[in-house]
């Protein structure tokens, strides 16, 4: 894990949404430390973390809010959705309920996110795969009807995909600010089949959501 230090290239914003219980709280953990703690006390309106990634010799520091999945804190969480550039709705793939609710999570960032807004479909818990009640199919599908970058399985508690998916984000971040990304091919690869991570479309944000991208899962 790199030191963390106050200097930076790029600082990107990046809020984690979803309904309760879901495991928002323990994937921004995982990010920030690599470790996992059972018991979480679920989060009083928005949580903040930073960790600076380093990609391509830059410095690119990533501002974490882990948001509140409970109703009554909705108002607070959706004043942070404006200054946010990227979004990750996390669903949890042992609760279809949770994936049920991902369009209307989708249907807060239209009304509150920026126009350009970066979103990416996590399904969490991806451990408790004897539990299953989301299949990764349907997932895939949803981020593609929905212009999202990605669908992608996580375990917080087993730190898989985890990194990834924080750098997946940074990476197209950067591309949508003009920068040249060299392809993924070192240890954070994505379109991995193990990670079970699709990328749907190059660059799709709101903004390209009428010309969706075939889903490659
Ligand atoms: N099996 C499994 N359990 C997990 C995983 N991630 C989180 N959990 C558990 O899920 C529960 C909820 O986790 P939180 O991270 O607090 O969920 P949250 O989405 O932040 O919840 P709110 O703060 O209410 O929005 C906790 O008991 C965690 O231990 C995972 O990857 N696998």
């Amino acid at each position: 894990m790199e030191p963390e230090d106050d200097s930076f290239d790029f600082l990107f914003k990046i809020i984690l949404i979803g309904d309760s219980n879901v495991g928002k709280t323990c994937l921004v953990q995982s990010f920030k430390s690599g470790l996992f703690s059972e018991r979480q006390q679920n989060t009083i309106g928005v949580d903040f973390t930073v960790r600076t990634l380093s990609i391509d010799g830059r410095r690119v520091k990533m501002q974490v809010w882990d948001t509140a999945g409970q109703e009554r804190f909705r108002t607070i969480t959706q004043s942070y959705y404006r200054s946010a550039h990227g979004a990750m709705i996390t669903y949890d793939i042992s609760r279809r309920d949770t994936f049920d609710s991902v369009e209307r999570w989708l249907h807060e960032l239209q009304r509150f996110g920026a126009a350009n807004l970066v979103t990416a479909l996590i399904g969490n818990k991806r451990d408790l795969e004897a539990e299953r009640q989301v299949q990764f199919s349907d997932a895939c599908k949803l981020a593609e009807e929905q212009g999202m970058l990605a669908a992608l399985e996580t375990s917080a508690r087993e730190a898989r995909s985890v990194e990834e998916a924080f750098i997946m984000m940074a990476r197209q971040l950067l591309q949508q600010n003009g920068l040249s990304v060299t392809p993924d091919t070192d240890d954070h690869v994505l379109l991995r089949t193990n990670t079970r991570t699709v990328i749907s479309g190059p660059a799709l944000t709101h903004a390209a959501r009428d010309k969706p991208q075939p889903c490659q899962c």
